[in-house]
């Protein structure tokens, strides 16, 4: 194969796996994001967390949602928990990695919260951990996964929502994961002030 048949590769598969996500999730992407949108109307608040690109897809939606996306229209409340290298560093050093987001969440998080996650394995112990801090707090949560869902998919519950690309490469999935919340962005401001 050729460098430049190499290259369409890519682009061919992103097209296969972006229109299959599309049949199999736009109807969970829209409820996800009613559910997200629920949550910042009553003033509860959206925390978010992931690893490697996962953790800064989170901070993407962080910053859409406290500054904005496409639109104008007021900061809305979500805290990634990426960002606070003191604290992470410090719980980490101190206790355990597995509970850079959990203590975090236990900390911040309140009843009616709701905690995203992104994890192209669905295996991240971290990740984990905070579901279960989560649920501890009475909050819910929305996971971005891919492959299987991995261990995620099977500690999520109640009302929890899990959007899962079923593909196995990381890139595709990343990239699909970044569509979905680009989905999300623009259906929660879709959501508070109209259509265009
Ligand atoms: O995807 C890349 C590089 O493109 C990695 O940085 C990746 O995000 C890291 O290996 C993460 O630790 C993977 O964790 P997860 O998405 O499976 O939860
Ligand atoms: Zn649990």
């Amino acid at each position: 194969m050729d460098l430049m048949q190499r290259v369409r590769g890519h682009f061919d598969e992103n097209i296969a796996v972006t229109s299959l996500v599309q049949d199999i999730l736009s109807p969970q992407i829209a409820q996800a994001a009613e559910k997200l949108m629920q949550t910042l109307i009553v003033d509860a608040r959206i925390l978010a967390c992931g690893n490697g690109t996962s953790a800064s897809q989170v901070q993407q939606f962080a910053a859409a949602m406290v500054g904005r996306f496409e639109r104008e229209r007021p900061g809305l409340s979500a805290i990634a928990l990426t960002t606070d290298t003191s604290a992470i560093t410090a719980i980490a050093n101190d206790y355990d990695f597995d509970m850079v987001y959990s203590r975090q969440v236990h900390a911040v998080g309140r009843a009616g919260d709701v905690l995203l996650v992104v994890s192209t394995s669905g295996n991240s112990a971290n990740v984990i951990s905070a579901i279960h801090a989560a649920h501890d707090r009475q909050m819910s949560v929305v996971a971005l996964t891919g492959r299987d869902g991995g261990q995620i998919a099977d500690i999520l519950a109640g009302e929890d929502i899990h959007l899962c690309v079923p593909v196995e490469r990381q890139s595709r999935i990343q990239e699909t994961h970044a569509l979905i919340i680009h989905a999300i962005c623009d259906a929660i401001d879709y959501l508070l002030l109209g259509g265009e």
